[in-house]
């Protein structure tokens, strides 16, 4: 039975332990993951944290899209960062930061060359996923609770003030993003990718953060109990814990028809912003 991922990264000897206490502190994150939720953020932290020269906050910190955290100051939120060395860069991951009004320009008033990752994935699919957690929390909590169809349809119409549809329209949030970084500090993963082929997902993350090339394909094994790859790190498997790569609810094709058809447009937007395309909707997605 494999492990989850939160192993700390803990030196070997004596001396090493004591040089690393004597210069060891909390930092500023120099690397955020804004988002979007259900793209796949937590496996890319865990991923990225790998790495030697990467500390990362294990949870989110919510820090830029919370009014309640955010008036707390920055000294609250540097409390929530790990200990760190200083050649080592501090991440971390809050998905709700994306799609967040305020988190930009919050941002940016921190530290205006910040580098930022995005993990982006079939929008349907994140919608499905979205829906899904929201389930099994209603569902452990003996909520009532809807079917997706039921929220996104109303009168045989998409309802597309539904928050999770709101939140798979990438080109609107990022055009938010767009107003205060440039395209250059924000690198796009594909989530995706990241779940067939993580390991090429996770090189372009090193070369984006100018990191030595330290993560090697053999980190990185397909589990096929889990049905996702996991982590091998120094002979220990570990996997992301069950409330990642939970079996999704069989959707309506038409319904899924209709859900591509409306994030046709924005999507192509979305594609035209970054300079690349995405398989989303298509020939290659579940959807
Ligand atoms: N290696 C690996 N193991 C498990 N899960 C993986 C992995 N890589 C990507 N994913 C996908 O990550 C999805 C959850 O995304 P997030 O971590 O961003 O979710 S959250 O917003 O923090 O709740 C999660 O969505 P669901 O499949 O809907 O659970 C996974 O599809």
């Amino acid at each position: 039975m494999p492990g989850y991922w939160a192993a700390p990264k803990a030196p070997t000897t004596e001396a090493a332990a004591n040089a690393m206490a004597a210069n060891s502190s909390r930092r500023m994150p120099r690397v955020i993951i804004i988002g979007v939720r259900k793209g796949g953020t937590r496996a890319l932290l865990e991923m990225l944290n790998l790495h030697p020269d990467i500390e990362v906050a294990r949870s989110e910190i919510h820090f830029f899209n919370l009014d309640e955290n955010y008036e707390r100051g920055f000294g609250w939120y540097l409390a929530q960062m790990p200990l760190s060395l200083p050649y080592q860069l501090t991440v971390e991951k809050t998905p709700g930061y994306f799609a967040s009004p305020k988190a930009p320009a919050r941002i940016y008033d921190m530290n205006s060359s910040i580098r930022l990752l995005l993990i982006v994935r079939d929008p349907a699919e994140r919608l499905i996923s979205d829906y899904t957690q929201v389930l099994y929390n209603r569902k452990e909590r003996r909520k009532p609770f809807q079917s997706l169809e039921q929220l996104v349809l109303r009168k045989g119409k998409l309802n597309t003030n539904y928050k999770a549809i709101q939140r798979s329209l990438y080109d609107v949030h990022l055009t938010n993003w767009l107003r205060f970084f440039s395209l250059g500090q924000i690198h796009i993963v594909d989530g995706d990718v990241l779940i067939q082929d993580p390991f090429s997902e996770v090189e372009k993350v090193e070369r984006f953060l100018k990191l030595r090339p330290r993560i090697l394909r053999s980190n990185f094994y397909f589990n096929q109990t889990k049905g996702f790859y996991c982590l091998n790190t120094e002979g220990r498997e570990k996997c992301l814990d069950e409330s990642k790569g939970r079996p999704h609810p069989a959707v309506n094709r038409s319904i899924l028809r209709k859900l591509c058809d409306y994030f046709s447009e924005h999507n192509e937007r979305f594609y035209k912003m970054v300079g690349r395309t995405f398989s989303w909707c298509g020939n290659n997605s579940r959807v």
